[in-house]
Formats: C-alpha cells, sequence, structure tokens
C-alpha cells in the first residue's frame, strides 16, 4: 500500500526553522527535561485499589450535580451542515482582516510573541476561535477589502462570545427533565467509575451519563484516586476552573477532535499509567502531568489539520513556523488555562514552570509526524534493555510513548467503541476534504471521501502508525495481560476492515457498523482485563 504508506510516513511533516519562542521538547531521554526541584516522594501515591471509592463517591456525585446543573444544555455536536456554514463571500469578506487581526492581537497585549527565553502563551479568548471562515487561501489573496470593518466587528463579537462565560453556557441552568434525571445518571456515572481501569470503559455511555462532563468528572476522579489535589496542596474550585477551561475549549462540533476524544485518551492514559511496568515507579508528578497532557492534549482543536492551516496561512501555522503548529497551540494554550486558573500558583515559579515545560514535552510528542523518531529511540531502549525508570528523563520518555499509544488506541479497543472512533475521525476527515473542494482547493490525502474509504483508511492506519507503536509497547509491558489484550482486539479489527474494503464498492464509503461484526471472540471483555 505504497500510497498510505507515504502517508503516514514521516515526510508527513512539514519542516521549517525550529520554533523560534519557546523550548523545543525533549525527544529522547537524554533530551527530556530534567527535574531537580521534584525530590523523592513525601506521599506515597494512593492506588485505585488502595481508595475506599465509598468514600470518595458522594463528593464525587456533589461535584457532578453541581458541574451539572451549572452546565447550560449545549446540543453536543450540531448538524453538519451546519459546521461550513461559510459561503465563498463570506469567506472573503472574513479573510481581509487577516493582517489587521494580528496587529490587533497584538495592540492588545494578549498575545505575548516571546521572547528569548519567555514561553509564549496562548490565552482564552486571544482568539476568537479557530475560525474556518477567516481562512485564507492564496488565491482569494489580494481580493476586495470590502467588509472590513464588518468583519472587524464580527471578529471582536466572536471572540467576546469565545471568552465570556455568560454567553458560552456556564451560567447557572436547571432543566426540569436533567434535574429529575440528576441522581439516577449520576448514580450510573458514579457506578461506571468504579471500573474506570477496565479497558472496556465505555466513555460514549459516560459522557452521556454525565451530561457531556467526562473530561472534567474523569479527571476530578483520577486526581482523587491518586490524591494528587492532596499531594499538590491543589485548590478544588481552582482545580475545577482549569478543567471546564479545558473541556470548554475543546470544539463540541468536531466528530472526533473534541472534548470526548480527550476523556478517552485520559481514560487510556489512566490504564498504561497502572501497568505494573511502570505504576511503581511512577511519583505523583509524573501522575499529575501524564493525566493532565492527555486530558489536554488536544485542546481548541480546529478539525483540520496541519497541512489545511499551512496551505490557508493561518495565522497559527505562521505563529509556529510550520511547525507542530497543533500541537504548539494545545500545549501553550494549556499553559494559558494553567495561568488563568491560578491552579499552579501557589507553588514556587521554578516548579510551576517546570511543569509547564514538561506538559509541552508531552503534548508535542503526539505529533504524528515525529513517531518514527520516537519508535526508533524506543526500540533502540528495548533492544539495550537500558531503560532505567529511576531516572527522571527515562519516566519522562515512557510517559510521552504512553500518551502516544493512548492518543492513537483507538483501533485496539473493543470492536463496538473502535469502529466509532473510526468513523468520526473519517468524518472529520472528510469534512476538510469538504471544506477544500468548496474553496477550491486540492483535497488532502485522505480526505476525499469519493476515493478514501473507511476502511482503506483503517487498515492504512492500522498498519502503518498502530501496531508498529504497539509491537514495541507490547514489549515493554513484557506483555501485559492488558497488552495482550489490546493486541488481541488490535488484529481482529483489522481483520474486519480488511473484509469490508473488500466487500466495498469504490463510491460506498460508508461502513455498516451494526451488521458488521469482528471475528470470533472479538467482542466485549477478553482475558486480562484490570478492574480496580
Ligand atoms: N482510527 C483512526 N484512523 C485514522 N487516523 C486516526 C485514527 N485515530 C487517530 N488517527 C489520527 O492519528 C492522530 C493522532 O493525533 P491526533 O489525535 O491529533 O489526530 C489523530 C488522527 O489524525
Ligand atoms: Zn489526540
Amino acid at each position: 500500500m505504497p500510497v498510505l504508506e507515504g502517508l503516514w510516513g514521516p515526510d508527513l511533516r512539514m519542516r521549517d526553522a525550529g520554533l523560534g519562542v519557546g523550548v523545543e521538547a525533549g525527544v529522547c531521554p537524554d533530551e527530556a527535561p530534567h527535574s531537580p526541584v521534584w525530590g523523592p516522594l513525601r506521599t506515597p501515591p494512593v492506588t485505585c485499589g488502595g481508595l475506599s471509592l465509598a468514600l470518595e463517591l458522594p463528593a464525587l456525585i456533589r461535584q457532578l450535580r453541581a458541574a451539572w446543573r451549572a452546565r447550560r444544555g449545549v446540543p453536543r455536536g450540531p448538524e453538519r451542515s451546519t459546521w461550513v456554514e461559510s459561503d465563498k463571500e463570506e469567506v472573503e469578506e472574513v479573510n481581509q482582516d487577516i493582517e489587521d487581526r494580528s496587529a490587533h492581537l497584538a495592540a492588545d497585549g494578549r498575545l505575548n510573541t516571546g521572547h528569548a527565553g519567555v514561553l509564549l502563551v496562548e490565552r482564552r479568548g486571544s482568539y476568537p476561535l479557530i475560525d474556518l471562515r477567516i481562512l485564507k487561501t492564496s488565491a482569494q489573496q489580494g481580493e476586495v477589502e470590502a467588509g472590513r470593518r464588518k468583519v472587524k466587528r464580527q471578529l471582536s463579537f466572536q471572540r467576546y462570545c469565545h471568552a465570556s462565560r455568560l454567553l458560552r453556557g456556564l451560567v447557572p441552568h436547571t432543566p426540569g427533565s436533567l434535574h429529575l434525571l440528576d441522581d439516577d445518571y449520576l448514580g450510573q456515572a458514579a457506578h461506571m467509575l468504579s471500573k474506570v481501569g477496565s479497558w472496556n470503559f465505555d466513555i460514549f455511555l459516560f459522557d452521556r451519563l454525565t451530561n457531556g462532563n467526562s473530561l472534567v468528572t474523569l479527571m476530578c476522579h483520577l486526581f482523587s484516586v491518586y490524591g494528587l489535589v492532596h499531594h499538590f496542596q491543589l485548590d478544588m474550585i481552582k482545580l475545577h476552573r482549569f478543567l471546564g477551561m479545558v473541556q470548554e475549549d475543546y470544539h463540541s462540533q468536531n466528530p472526533y477532535h473534541n472534548a470526548l476524544h480527550a476523556a478517552d485518551v485520559t481514560q487510556a492514559m489512566y490504564c498504561y499509567l497502572k501497568e505494573p511496568k511502570l505504576a511503581e515507579q511512577l511519583n505523583p508528578l509524573d501522575v499529575f502531568l501524564g493525566l493532565t497532557a492527555a486530558a489536554a492534549h488536544d485542546v481548541d482543536h480546529p478539525g483540520v489539520n496541519q497541512a489545511f492551516l499551512i496551505k490557508t496561512r493561518h495565522h497559527l501555522a505562521s505563529l509556529y513556523q510550520n511547525t507542530s503548529v497543533l500541537e504548539s497551540h494545545h500545549w501553550r494554550s494549556t499553559v494559558g488555562m494553567l495561568r488563568e486558573s491560578g491552579l499552579l500558583s501557589h507553588l514556587p515559579a521554578d516548579m510551576s514552570q517546570d511543569m509547564e515545560q514538561q506538559l509541552g514535552s508531552l503534548i508535542l510528542a503526539t505529533d504524528i509526524s515525529r513517531q518514527n523518531e520516537f519508535l526508533s529511540t524506543f526500540r533502540e531502549h528495548l533492544d539495550n534493555q537500558d531503560l532505567d525508570l529511576q531516572l527522571a528523563s527515562h519516566r519522562h520518555f515512557i510517559l510521552q510513548i504512553a500518551l502516544k499509544c493512548a492518543d492513537v488506541c483507538n483501533p485496539c479497543r473493543v470492536w463496538e467503541l473502535s469502529k466509532q472512533w473510526s468513523e468520526r475521525v473519517c468524518e472529520e476527515f472528510y469534512r476538510q476534504g469538504d471544506l477544500e473542494r468548496k474553496l477550491d482547493m486540492e483535497i488532502s490525502p485522505l480526505c476525499n471521501q469519493q476515493a478514501d474509504s473507511v476502511p482503506a483508511i483503517q487498515i492504512g492506519f492500522i498498519s502503518y502508525i498502530v501496531e508498529p507503536l504497539f509491537e514495541e509497547w507490547h514489549r515493554f509491558t513484557k506483555p501485559s495481560p492488558l497488552s495482550r489484550t489490546m493486541m488481541g482486539h488490535l488484529h481482529k479489527s483489522k481483520a474486519v476492515w480488511s473484509r469490508l474494503r473488500h466487500a466495498h464498492t469504490p463510491s460506498d464509503t460508508q461502513t455498516h457498523p451494526h451488521t458488521e461484526e469482528p471475528e470470533p471472540g472479538g467482542g466485549r471483555g477478553g482475558e486480562g482485563e484490570d478492574i480496580p
């Protein structure tokens, strides 16, 4: 499959000059951030098994109820037609504002362009959204300047809407039906949390039971499980504020890159942190960083890829010099939210800065175009058997690998969950393709619904990205029961996609999720399930 091989290969990355600001991520263990400020543990991490859930759940339910009541009933996903709502006229009109907008933002003082040694932070509300209506294609450059003032007004209103807690649906609100169902749903959500370490955990169901608050709820629970609030003396209000911001800044209209994906990655990360090979070696800082990076790793994702941002000359592409554009934005936005919430403000400055840098190194590692770089380092360590998890730098490297695994683990989930992710991610690709068609741009690889079928995309993704990575993870875990389970699901999913691919005509690109099942034995459950 040469075409797909090319797509998933290292050439995907559009290299340019290095980041002009901030700090490069540590790639191999030797380069990983050193954490001199964190001494040995004062409090050993409280494991899930050691925790009385009976004590935790009432508090959790109170938090859930408060979060639920404080949230407006915003629909999770508008119809597809509303997503690409702009017509060309709007695009042309709005596009004229790009230079103006940058100047305006700089003048606002909201954009820290980063002098030497200063971390560039993207703050919430710095941009209206990554709004696809303000993209500029080369063809459209230099066209009429009509509507400038109108555009400015529109952008500042959007920015206001985005930044305003009130308009973004965070006013107290108690719809009657939800009120009635509160206890029942929350009881079920709380029950699910008692099995949060299971690889079969159904994040889709959990999200419905928590009324779209899966990310906040999950993170609060996991922080409590590990005793992180106590260990870092975190202020619960600030923690909720931070997590609420992160969840809200995911775009619910994205089929794939939304808060649910973040919650899914966080749950997978938790499963990996519990792997015996890792669990005994990790300290609270490692766990805090691993979970927080997982939760925030795609925050404010626009639903289009880096190549799209580059070719439409999006301001983020120039800000990050065409290199790890999205990942840099996710990281710097996370730092912005950490600072805005004040979550770490009680810690000494060198500690919080170290945490911000390590979060960056973890989030930047999720750039899929750097896959081979990480994979060969990982392989080398496994071949040489020289990983020493007592070293902070080696633990950091394994956290990077674990996060990468969590980010692409959806084909390793049970088929019922896995196929939903496949459909969602392909739908997002196709939407980008539709937008490119609409803007008379070349359709990006994998984004042409007529040519790139879901099964073909899945087989390519599994073969060139997921299998090579998980084979090494399998080796690293020795292998563990969970790792065997994941490999089992992965191979079965690949076999199903292969069958589906052959059953498809080129124009028939939709899967038939309810009629296709994995091979015998590929259903829920599976050996080695690890339930706390
Ligand atoms: N099932 C899948 N099929 C194809 N691509 C995927 C799948 N899951 C994840 N990806 C891609 O892998 C990328 C990993 O990083 P992101 O989550 O930013 O974006 C993800 C998608 O572009
Ligand atoms: Zn992701």
